[in-house]
């Protein structure tokens, strides 16, 4: 905020009853990652080449320009200052802008270190750090997304001349939708099927160039382009999202990424230690980067409602005197507040996701492999349940703030464009909970096996008890007791999976019963993945945490998210029997009177996500609150406003004009 300026807000930050500093640093992570974002977002916000006001208005193809010239300048400015990676990662999400850099750093890099050699590794990485070589990930397909098996690109191995040829044999096989891929990158990791003296050995990363290092032309038997324009202005526009075609197009044999199985120049297929999942790798790690996406995206919205609910006022003035601030109605609360919970409780789901990877990662370069399955369910349950939540809550921020959430400069249009395909890439929701499905149902199977689930399906082992417990919360207050909450969390996923099991069982073939039941399924997995948010947020308040008041607000926080979880699925929980309607009926009171404790709060604890109005880019979010005069200022900005008389006057309006005229008189 400009010094001096007024804050239309300052009664409200008053009444915060917690430290927002202290908060601040909670949110960022460490004090350490509070200043290097709070320096990369100011370094952002006061370059003029970063302005991203205009985005909406401008066509796809200066969109997509403007793109490539804050791309360049973000990559001069990380070299010219010798910003550090985490840096130079915090410049790239402050310029807030899908990018090819995007996959390039994000996809590429991560495809290239986590399933090429050493060799590989030192051959590629240097280029791609220096960005001599600017990568995509391209495994999409016209025909088959999801079903990564199902792929239909080809990778022969040629033995006379010692190379991959790499071929799209139909239409369907064309490579579709990977990001920078249909403008910008140089390089692809391409999946394929791999095919060795006429065997087939399921798919694989190619290291393929695509177009000259010199002209940027497409290499000869490569075919490449932009798919089109995508949902809503502006948004994912700025992608340019490919169309790939190869024709027989040639590679050395050592650009097959080769951790999980090697070709010989022999041509002897030689599977390593490593399991086969790995190649699947990528997608787990940018998963797990995609949760922490979603409590960043969510905050966003949720920051932009709950300052413009503070600020906005509608009916209910007494003698005079000013109206009620829409964020007192208890609906706004009831429908703000829970959201408000959720970006925390994605927030610190997604400390512990990756730290989870990262313990995963290290157990992986030691060759033990155990808990690879439950990475993978963590990530693709994760991804889905929050990106869901965070799609639809950005939906009920824009309704949150009226009519003015529809302008575009409220930001949440835009937002919400290009979040919801979140809801899609790396891996449909629905599909990924299918994932997670597997894994319940396997871990169900076994229990009687004498095999200990471990992690967090550890609560599977007290089946015996989560089977047949009865909840005894007997007042509201009883719902803050967090192992209460837990207990009943955990009773309802065991009972919903293990109903899953038993009905499966029924079919005589379980890939059948699996299909028949997937309904089911799916929400047996979203319960097991809101019970680790739950569990999470809980077991984070079991941490130091510094400053004034700051536990205290979390606690309300971490107790909002589960009622308001618990409340919305309450079917499952009674159906299950893990509560009572009485007991129901009392989280949603204890709800009731944790809302009112957070009202005061409100404005502080958005604050405490430190972002700058340049990053928020919404009239309704401003820091200061000055909401009416800036959008009435920047309504006169729309070109629509240039002339008083519009083009097409003359043509269009006046004849109609005339026309009615002519018709009065007759
Ligand atoms: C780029 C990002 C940069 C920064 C991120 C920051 C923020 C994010 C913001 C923006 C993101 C920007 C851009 C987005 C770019 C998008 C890119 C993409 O979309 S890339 C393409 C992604 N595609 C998918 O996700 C495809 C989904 N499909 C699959 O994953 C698999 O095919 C599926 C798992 C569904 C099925 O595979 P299949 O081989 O048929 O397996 P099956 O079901 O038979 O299972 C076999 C066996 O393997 C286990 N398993 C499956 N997957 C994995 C895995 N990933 N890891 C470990 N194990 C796995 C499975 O459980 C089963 O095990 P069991 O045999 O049952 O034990
Ligand atoms: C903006 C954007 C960026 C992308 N970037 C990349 C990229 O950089 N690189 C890349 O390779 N790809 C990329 N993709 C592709 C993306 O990963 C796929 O679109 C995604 O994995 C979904 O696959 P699909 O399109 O085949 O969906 P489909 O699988 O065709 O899904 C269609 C419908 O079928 C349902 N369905 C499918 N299978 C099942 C099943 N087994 N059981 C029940 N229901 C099922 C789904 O739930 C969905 O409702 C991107 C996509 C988008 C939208």
């Amino acid at each position: 905020m400009e010094v001096g300026a007024p804050d239309y807000l300052a009664g409200e930050r008053q009444t915060a009853e917690f430290d927002v500093e202290s908060m601040k640093v909670t949110w960022a992570g460490s004090r350490h990652a509070l200043e290097v974002s709070d320096r990369m977002a100011r370094l952002v916000a006061s370059d003029p080449v970063f302005r991203k006001d205009n985005r909406v208005m401008l066509s796809r193809k200066e969109l997509f320009k403007n793109t490539l010239r804050k791309a360049a300048h973000a990559w001069k400015r990380i070299v010219e200052l010798r910003l550090t990676e985490e840096e130079a990662s915090r410049v790239r999400f402050f310029v807030d802008e899908p990018a090819f850099t995007d996959l390039h750093w994000g996809m590429f890099v991560p495809a290239i270190k986590g399933q090429g050699t050493e060799e590989q590794q030192q051959k590629w990485l240097p280029l791609a750090y220096k960005m001599q070589i600017i990568g995509c990930y391209a495994q999409t397909e016209l025909g088959h997304g999801s079903n990564v098996q199902g792929l239909e690109t080809t990778a022969t191995f040629d033995p006379k001349t010692d190379e991959f040829i790499i071929h799209s044999p139909t239409l369907t096989s064309s490579k579709w939708w990977p990001g920078g891929l249909g403008k910008v990158s140089t390089h692809a990791v391409a999946y394929a099927r791999l095919i060795v003296d006429g065997q087939e050995h399921g798919v694989h990363g190619f290291i393929v160039q695509l177009r000259s290092l010199d002209d940027h032309m497409p290499l000869p038997g490569i075919t490449v382009g932009d798919i089109g324009m995508k949902f809503g202005s502006g948004a994912y526009n700025s992608m340019d999202n490919g169309v790939l075609r190869f024709d027989n197009v040639r590679i050395p044999r050592d650009q097959m990424l080769m951790r999980v199985l090697q070709v010989t120049r022999e041509g002897k297929v030689i599977q390593s230690d490593v399991p086969r999942q790995l190649i699947y790798g990528t997608m787990v790690f940018v998963r797990q980067t995609i949760v922490a996406d979603a409590s960043c995206a969510l905050s966003r919205a949720v920051c932009i409602a709950t300052r413009y609910s503070a600020v906005r006022r509608q009916f209910g003035s007494q003698n005079g005197g000013p109206e009620t601030q829409v964020i007192d109605y208890k609906t706004q609360q009831s429908r703000l507040f829970p959201l408000l919970a959720s970006a925390y409780a994605f927030r610190f789901v997604s400390e512990w996701l990756k730290s989870l990877y990262t313990d995963v990662t290290e157990k992986l370069q030691r060759g033990e492999f155990s808990t690879l399955p439950e990475a993978h369910a963590c990530t693709a349950g994760l991804k889905s349940i929050t990106t869901s939540a965070t799609a639809d809550a950005i939906e009920e921020c824009r309704k949150l703030c009226g009519g003015h959430g529809y302008l575009a400069n409220s930001g949440l249009p835009e937002l919400f464009a290009v979040y919801v395909p979140a809801c899609t890439y790396e891996g449909d929701n629905t599909v990924l909970l299918l994932q997670v499905a597997r894994f319940l149902v396997k871990t169900v199977s076994q229990l009687g096996s004498g095999k200990v689930p471990v992690g967090t399906t550890a609560y599977m082992g007290r089946a015996r008890h989560l089977i047949q417990c009865k909840s005894n919360v007997q007042s509201a207050e009883d719902w803050l007791n967090p192992q209460v909450v837990v207990e009943a969390f955990e009773a309802r996923s065991l009972r919903m999976s293990v109903a899953c099991a038993e009905n499966l069982a029924k079919f005589p073939n379980p890939e059948e019963g699996f299909a028949q039941l997937a309904a089911d399924l799916v929400e047996a997995a979203a319960a097991h993945c809101q019970l680790i948010v739950v569990t999470k947020f809980f077991e984070k308040l079991q941490q130091d945490i510094p400053g004034k008041g700051v536990k205290k607000q979390l606690q309300i926080l971490s107790s909002v998210y589960a009622l308001y979880i618990l409340h919305k699925h309450l079917g499952d929980f009674l159906s299950t029997g893990s509560i009572t309607p009485k007991q129901g009926a009392l989280a949603n009171d204890q709800l009731r009177s944790l809302y009112s404790k957070i009202r005061p709060n409100a404005v502080a604890l958005v604050d405490a996500f430190n972002y700058t109005d340049h990053y928020l880019s919404s009239v309704l979010g401003r820091y200061d609150g000055n909401v009416y005069p800036t959008l009435y200022e920047e309504a006169w900005k729309d070109p629509l406003n240039d002339s008083v008389v519009p083009d097409g006057y003359q043509e269009y309006i006046r004849p109609l004009l005339k026309q009615q005229i002519r018709n009065a008189r007759l």
